[in-house]
This record gives C-alpha cells, sequence and structure tokens, in this order.
C-alpha cells in the first residue's frame, strides 16, 4: 500500500511505530475447533452451579489440559489467536466471535453474536464487551484504510439500548476525517431490523517511530 503519511514517508505502510510486523500465522485444520471449544468452557465456566466433586474432576481435567499445552507457550505474534482472519474473533478468545464481512478502505463491517460469557445484567451484553467490540473495530478499520499502525486517543460510546446475547448482529465503521497523524473514526453496532444498539466515536493516533 503506498501512499504519503502524515512525516512525508513515502510508502506509509512501512511504518509500524515501535511494533514489529506482524505476518500471519498459519493456523492447522482444527484450530477454529480448537478455539470454539474453549468458547464453550468460557460459557460454562460462568454458568454452571456444579457440585464439589464435579468441579474438583474439571480442575483436575483443566489442569492436565493445561500441562498439555504449556510446552507449546509462543510470543506475541507467533499464534494464530487473534491473527487469523478466517475464524471468528480473529482466534481470540478475547473477542467475541464476530467474523469480517467487509474490510476495505472505505470500512470495515463484521457480523456475529455475543454470548454467555459476555453477559453483564438481567440478560444484556457487559457494557464494557461493547467497547471492546468498537476497539478492535476501529484498529482492523485503521489497517483497512492503508493507514500507518494507531493507537487509540480516545473511545465514546453511546449506548441506545440493550443489547442482547446470542441475536445475529452488524457493527461497522470508518475513518471520518484525518488531521495529520489523527484519524477520526465512527461507527455502528445494530441488529438485523437496522436499530442501532451503540455507537461510537474514536481517535486513532498514528504512532511515531518507536512508539509502543
Ligand atoms: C489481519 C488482520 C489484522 C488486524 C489488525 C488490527 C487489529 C486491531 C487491534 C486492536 C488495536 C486497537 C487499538 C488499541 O486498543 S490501542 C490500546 C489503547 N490505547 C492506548 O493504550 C494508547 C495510550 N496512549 C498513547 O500511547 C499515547 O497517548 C499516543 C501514542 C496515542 C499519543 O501520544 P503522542 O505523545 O504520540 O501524541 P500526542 O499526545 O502529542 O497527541 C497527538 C495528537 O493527538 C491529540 N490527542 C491525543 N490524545 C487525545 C485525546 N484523548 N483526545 C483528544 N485529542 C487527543 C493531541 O492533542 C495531539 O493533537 P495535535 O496537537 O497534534 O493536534
Amino acid at each position: 500500500m503506498s501512499e504519503q503519511n502524515s512525516r512525508g514517508g513515502d510508502d506509509a505502510y512501512e511504518h509500524h511505530g515501535g511494533f514489529p510486523v506482524y505476518e500471519p500465522v498459519k493456523a492447522g485444520p482444527n484450530f477454529g475447533r480448537f478455539v470454539d471449544v474453549f468458547r464453550r468452557l468460557q460459557d460454562l465456566a460462568v454458568s454452571t452451579h456444579a457440585p464439589d466433586d464435579v468441579v474438583d474432576q474439571a480442575i483436575a481435567q483443566a489442569e492436565a489440559l493445561g500441562d498439555l499445552l504449556e510446552p507449546y507457550k509462543v510470543g506475541e505474534g507467533k499464534s494464530p489467536a487473534g491473527f487469523n482472519v478466517d475464524i471468528p474473533g480473529r482466534g481470540s478468545l478475547l473477542l467475541p466471535p464476530w467474523t469480517i464481512e467487509k474490510f476495505d478502505a472505505d470500512g470495515v463491517r463484521e457480523r456475529g453474536h455475543f454470548r454467555r460469557y459476555h453477559l453483564g445484567g438481567n440478560g444484556a451484553v457487559h457494557g464494557g464487551t461493547i467497547p471492546l467490540l468498537f476497539d478492535d473495530l476501529f484498529g482492523m478499520v485503521i489497517h483497512a484504510s492503508g493507514r500507518p499502525i494507531a493507537r487509540t486517543g480516545y473511545l465514546h460510546v453511546n449506548y441506545r439500548k440493550i443489547t442482547p446475547l446470542w441475536d445475529e448482529l452488524v457493527v461497522e465503521g470508518r475513518v471520518d476525517s484525518v488531521d495529520g497523524r489523527k484519524a477520526f473514526c465512527s461507527a455502528e453496532l445494530r441488529d438485523l431490523d437496522g436499530t442501532v444498539l451503540a455507537d461510537s466515536e474514536a481517535l486513532m493516533i498514528e504512532l511515531l517511530p518507536g512508539q509502543p
């Protein structure tokens, strides 16, 4: 991607602040299923009330699973988790399981749902999960627009309606304007009737060389 950046660079995409250049990490054929299994466990961990002996068995099995996986730990950017665009939530358990539908200079659109793990109060999605969705979306909006890597300066969220668990929803965001290093972005979270459940505005600030 070739464009002038705010510092007059010839190829803005060369500028990664202090970030390494991440390369896509190829996931094995079962990685999507691996993530799904852990999402189910996340849901169950926060939605069960099992007898003590069952909790003890779950602890033993989970510890055995941890022991199985521990030798394969890798550093940031080396696991397919979080970097695999073919898997909902890019394979990151932190992110809700949303799938990218549109990814271009005009903006990014994702479709997905929130699960029991994301419950806040009285059946609604936790209010902290929605800024997470928007923040990650704005990161991708910057990436898709071809701008250099940026960090969120501010993120404002308006909660317009209760956001339900499990219903299919759509979030879409874009860069509205640019002022030097500053990209002003906006996005909306809607249900399938088009009702806005939440909307957001963010300032994404291009990192200077060496900035973490
Ligand atoms: C393949 C698919 C891959 C997908 C990849 C994508 C995944 C996405 C991953 C998800 C990632 C998601 C991303 C994340 O989650 S990033 C994580 C959350 N964000 C942070 O941790 C950022 C922490 N802050 C900083 O590091 C610094 O503050 C930065 C580097 C951002 C700026 O510090 P720096 O010292 O360099 O700059 P400056 O202070 O001179 O400011 C520069 C300009 O900006 C203006 N300004 C600053 N702050 C504000 C404010 N709050 N309101 C209004 N304006 C503000 C300021 O006035 C100035 O304007 P002007 O005077 O020039 O006009």
